[in-house]
């Protein structure tokens, strides 16, 4: 476990693998934290660097006043590949995670980018009413009022009852959530939209989907993959938002053929 000053931020970040593995950074969803990688992690840090984080107002990071804007978190993610001194990465977020990654792909460090894997995520999450309510309810009752729905999207009724435990941790980490940072991201969200710019993607790139997806559901996914450059589309069967959880030995499948179709091995 380390901590950075990122931004004026402090950042909780974590290195696993071989140093001189070729890294991959990781990046978190709404309401989680780099532990929904541990699984992923266990798996690849025989081979990469990977390297999680805490976006800006999750986990042990810091979270400052909300708003916050897209720009914010992919500042953040920039300043943290020249803080670890990366000469190249592979990059892979999810939901939230993964339109920063599109906009660290479009942005001043994009040269740096080898490969990249868009998880349950699209070029456009949601809409402005969507956002707001969330956010008012949110500042009204609190994340609790709001976390049945979530999780509701998030897993499928059959995780929820063969995974019992597990789903009241992630519970846990989700209602736990610091609440500037929550609603600071749902306004990033709110104010994000790249359906415009992503065809400037023209790097490589791995689109995955959950089938059981609620909350991006695969066809969402389909179509900004479609707006890309260059990706491929894949779905995991049995997964819901997010597959690193209920499907890490699939998508670090999908993640590994694609490493070693792009030469990043
Ligand atoms: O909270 C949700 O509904 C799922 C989600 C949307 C963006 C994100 O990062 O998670």
């Amino acid at each position: 476990m380390k901590f950075a000053r990122i931004n004026g931020i402090a950042m909780h970040l974590r290195v696993s693998g071989p140093v001189e593995g070729r890294p991959v950074v990781l990046v978190n969803s709404l309401g989680t934290d780099a532990r929904i990688w541990d699984a992923v992690i266990a798996r690849l840090a025989d081979r990469y660097r990977v390297i999680s984080y805490d976006e800006r107002g999750h986990g042990l990071s810091d979270a400052p006043r909300a708003p916050y804007r897209l720009e914010d978190h992919v500042g953040d993610l920039e300043a943290l590949v020249e803080h670890l001194g990366l000469a190249e990465l592979a990059l892979a977020g999810v939901s939230v995670g993964g339109l920063i990654a599109q906009g660290f792909a479009l942005g001043g460090s994009a040269s740096k980018l080898k490969a990249l894997v868009l998880c349950d995520t699209a070029a456009r999450i949601g809409d402005e009413a969507m956002w707001n309510g969330r956010i008012a309810a949110i500042r009204a009752n609190g994340i609790a009022s709001i976390s049945d729905a979530v999780l509701t999207r998030w897993f499928g009724p059959r995780f929820r009852q063969e995974r019992a435990i597990e789903f009241a941790g992630w519970r846990n980490m989700l209602e736990r959530s610091p609440v500037e940072g929550y609603v600071g991201t749902c306004a990033a969200l709110r104010d994000a939209d790249l359906r415009e710019r992503v065809g400037a993607i023209t790097l490589p790139t791995l689109a995955v989907a959950g089938e059981d997806d609620l909350s991006t559901p695969p066809e969402m996914v389909r179509a900004t993959a479609a707006l890309l450059g260059n990706a491929r589309f894949e779905v995991i069967a049995g997964a819901g938002h997010i597959p690193s959880i209920e499907q890490p030995e699939r998508l670090v499948m999908l993640m590994q053929n694609y490493f070693d179709e792009v030469g990043y091995v």
